[in-house]
Order: C-alpha cells, then structure tokens, then sequence
C-alpha cells in the first residue's frame, strides 16, 4: 500500500503533538517532517511532503502557507485567526498552483462542527442569541476560530430568514461587558486553567431558551477530523472552508 508523505508543522505544540503521534499511528500516513519553531520549511520539499498540517499560530501560519501552497503541497490547516483578507490571500496562492487544496477549519472535533450546524438550523427560531466560547489559559486569540465561525454562521441564517438584528439595549455599564460584537452577535470569551475546548450557544425566545454546548475534553477529539482532512484533500483542489464539506457522504449519507 502506497501512504501519503504528511508533516505537521507546530509539531511541539498542543496539538501539533497529538497530531504527530496520531499520523505515526495511522498505516496509511507516513510522518515524513515534524516542524516548529525556527525549523526551515524547505525540509518539506526536501522530504518530499504531500500534505502539510499547520498547527501553529496566528502570526505564523500566513507565511507558512504561502511557502507551503507555492511548492503545490496540499494544506491542512487548524490554526486560527481568520479574516476574509486572509482566506482571500490563501484562495489566491492556490489559484497559482492549480491542483493544490486547502482544508481551514475552524474545529477539527466532531462535536464542534454539529454544534456549529445546530446553532445554524436554530438562529432563525429565536429573537436572541450569545456565543460563550472557554478555553484553556494559554490561547492565543479570542473569540476562538470556532466562536467566530458559529457567530458568522448565526447572522447568515437571521439575515437569510430575515430576522431583525439584535438590538442591545444596555445604556450603563463597562466596556466589554457584553462580549465582542462578531456580526450582530455578542461572543464572551472565558480563560481558565483546568478547561481546553467548550462552547455554549444560548437561543432565547417567549418563556424558552435553548443551550448547544460542546465540550473537548482532550485533544484527542480533533484527530479524527485531522486525519480525515489529510486524506482527503489531495482529492479536493482549491480553498474549504470548514470541515463539514469533508463530512458529506463519508457515513454513505449525505453528510451534515
Ligand atoms: N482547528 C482546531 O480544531 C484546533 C485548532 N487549534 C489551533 O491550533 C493553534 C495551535 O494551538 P496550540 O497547539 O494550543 O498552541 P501551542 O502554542 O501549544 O502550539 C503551537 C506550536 O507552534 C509553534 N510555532 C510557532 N510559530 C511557529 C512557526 N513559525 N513555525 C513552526 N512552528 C511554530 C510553537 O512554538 P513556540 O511554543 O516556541 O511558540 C508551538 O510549539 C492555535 O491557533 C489553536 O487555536 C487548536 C486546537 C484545535
Ligand atoms: O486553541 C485551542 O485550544 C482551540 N482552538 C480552536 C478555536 O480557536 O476555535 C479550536 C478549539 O476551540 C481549540
């Protein structure tokens, strides 16, 4: 059987650690590079790397990209930090290397990707709705990737059902009591030793409310969609955005 050359980059990292121990265990995958920081990303040419996972950071994983979609590597990407300039950027290294994809995810873990779909199925139910995202005490950046995304997918099913936008009737009180505004939305980002990866969305209409709440508990949750993701993406040219576009179809149904 023929395996696919694979690297992580990040590979000391969090989940850059989880994720090499569970490339090494796949029969499958080869783990051909494990990069971090201050590792040359010319290593990945000259293992002969078919698909780069990217684990990093914020401030680093435009720059890797660039290199790594530039030498028609395929991309798994987890790290967040996403804007529309930024995928805009990686869509155009792409165009330049056609054949070449791009998987970004905002959440790797099963779970997270319901909870995303469901917190869209319910928007358009509900006069209002919060986003509180928990993570552990050394994220980088808040609101999580996923928070964004869930608060993103939210307003395009108001907007699409023609929902009002939320009107925030707060006249008192301190600046950021109300979390960040993400579309229309208010996120509230809770840091704390002890936790890793959860995620509240809270609906609210006449006498009711209804929670969607997902815990990661270990960072085991994302390697299932990882290793999905690195075989699928040779097969899908271009920029996906989400990891439910690979779900489709995998349980002979149509997906999520
Ligand atoms: N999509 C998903 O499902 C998930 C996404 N994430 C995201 O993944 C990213 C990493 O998270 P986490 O593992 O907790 O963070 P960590 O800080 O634990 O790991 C990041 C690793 O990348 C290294 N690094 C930094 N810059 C570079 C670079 N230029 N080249 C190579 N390596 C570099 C860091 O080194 P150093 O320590 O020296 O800075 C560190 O070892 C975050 O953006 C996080 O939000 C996390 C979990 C799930
Ligand atoms: O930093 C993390 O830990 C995680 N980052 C991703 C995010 O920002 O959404 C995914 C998951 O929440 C874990």
């Amino acid at each position: 059987m023929s395996t696919l050359r694979v690297a992580v980059i990040g590979a000391k990292g969090r989940i850059g650690s989880e994720a090499v121990r569970a490339v090494e265990a796949a029969d499958d995958l080869e783990l051909v590079a494990a990069l971090d920081r201050d590792d040359r990303l010319d290593a990945l040419t000259d293992a002969g790397v078919q698909v780069a996972v990217d684990l990093t950071h914020p401030d680093a994983v435009m720059s890797n990209l660039e290199y790594v979609v530039g030498q028609g590597i395929h991309a798994v990407v987890g790290t967040t930090g996403w804007t529309p300039e930024r995928l805009a950027a990686l869509e155009g290294w792409l165009a330049a290397v056609p054949g070449t994809g791009a998987l970004v995810a905002p959440n790797f873990s099963i779970g997270a990707v319901l909870t995303m779909r469901f917190a869209q199925q319910a928007a358009r139910w509900f006069e209002s709705v919060e986003v509180i995202e928990l993570h552990h005490d050394n994220k980088a950046d808040a609101p999580s990737g996923t928070a964004t995304r869930t608060a993103q997918l939210i307003a395009a099913a108001r907007h699409q059902a023609g929902r009002a936008p939320q009107q925030d009737p707060t006249t008192h009180g301190l600046q950021g009591a109300r979390g960040a505004d993400v579309d229309g939305v208010p996120v509230h980002s809770v840091r704390l030793r002890g936790l890793l990866a959860h995620q509240e969305v809270l609906f609210g209409g006449t006498g009711e409310t209804l929670t969607v709440r997902h815990d990661s508990l270990h960072h085991s949750s994302f390697m299932p969609g990882i290793l999905l993701a690195v075989r699928t993406v040779p097969t899908v040219p271009g920029l996906t955005y989400g990891l439910e576009h690979y779900l489709a179809g995998t349980d002979g149904t149509e997906g999520i």
